[in-house]
């Protein structure tokens, strides 16, 4: 299992700062809800540990290690918010998650974990590890679609033949492929149906608890985040202004981007076991 920490992060474009100083902490095994307003920087800070955005200052360690600074099979593995643009629309959703896939295969699970064979860095036969057969890449894209609730039968079809939610089930699918310590989720049920967003969230939870992966979970919903998160982290114009425990932090919000946040979320009860839009963990 992974920890991903972040000290004194900043990510600039051109002449313009969108993230600064930003500590953080996504502990072993926990999930750590990002919440801030819109422009605040919480996709920026989510790409920034990805690769996808340059770090100008700071470091981001999986484990105490620094992280490759370029995109690709690895630790984390980044969830986009809209999986009408994320998955590659000529290619079969099996292909997809077979793509992911480490590039050999490890009988140790421990081992499938270490950074460099996770990353697929490893060049030859790399002690306990082996080219996957044919027949057992098939049998593992089976087990991943099988994972997120899509029948593996449907492993050719392209993501034009699935739903909203099916196609974020896919991308779900295709991150845990890569076996990552650590998973950021960007704004995952914002580019989805309200009827189905409640059963992604809900997949999102039982998956984390079953695989235990540390999960960033970004959101400007605060519902979502008492539902789903151990700690928050409130971001306003790319600052951390804000970190505690999600229900603490909920209770006696300290800032005022938080309190106004959290204007925004219906009443629940703050031990709320069911996600604000709840609908049983179904395909949808
Ligand atoms: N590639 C880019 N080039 C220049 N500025 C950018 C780029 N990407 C983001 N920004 C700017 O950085 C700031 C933070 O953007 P970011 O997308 O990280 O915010 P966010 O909190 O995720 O917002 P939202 O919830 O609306 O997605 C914004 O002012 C945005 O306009």
């Amino acid at each position: 299992m992974s920890s991903l920490e972040l000290r004194g992060v900043s990510v600039r474009y051109g002449r313009f700062t969108a993230v600064r100083g930003v500590d953080l902490a996504v502990p072993d095994g926990s999930v750590t809800g990002l919440v801030g307003g819109s422009g605040s920087g919480k996709s920026t800070l989510g790409k920034a540990v990805v690769g996808l955005a340059p770090l100008t200052a700071g470091r981001i360690t999986v484990d105490g290690v620094d992280l490759p600074r370029r995109p690709g099979r690895g630790p984390v593995q980044l969830v986009f918010q809209n999986p009408y643009a994320s998955l590659d629309p000529r290619l079969g959703i099996g292909a997809t998650i077979a793509e992911a896939l480490p590039r050999r295969k490890t009988a140790d699970p421990a081992r499938a974990r270490d950074l460099r064979v996770a990353a697929g860095e490893t060049t030859g036969a790399a002690a306990g590890t082996t080219r996957w057969t044919r027949a057992e890449r098939a049998a593992e894209v089976a087990r991943y679609l099988d994972l997120v609730g899509i029948d593996p039968a449907r492993a050719a079809q392209t993501p034009d033949a699935l739903s909203g939610g099916q196609r974020q089930r896919v991308a779900l699918a295709r991150a845990l492929a890569a076996r990552p310590g650590v998973l950021i989720a960007d704004e995952i049920t914002s580019a989805l149906d309200v009827s189905v967003q409640g059963a992604v969230l809900n997949l999102l939870r039982r998956l984390q608890r079953e695989l235990g992966f540390a999960l960033l979970f970004i959101s400007h919903d605060l519902a979502v985040i008492r539902y789903l998160c151990d700690q928050v982290v409130v971001l306003d114009g790319g600052r951390v202004v804000e970190a505690g425990p999600a229900v603490a932090v909920m209770a006696r919000p300290a800032h005022e981007i938080t309190r106004t946040l959290l204007s925004c979320v219906p009443a629940l009860p703050v031990t709320a076991t069911r996600p604000p839009t709840a609908v049983p963990d179904q395909e949808a």
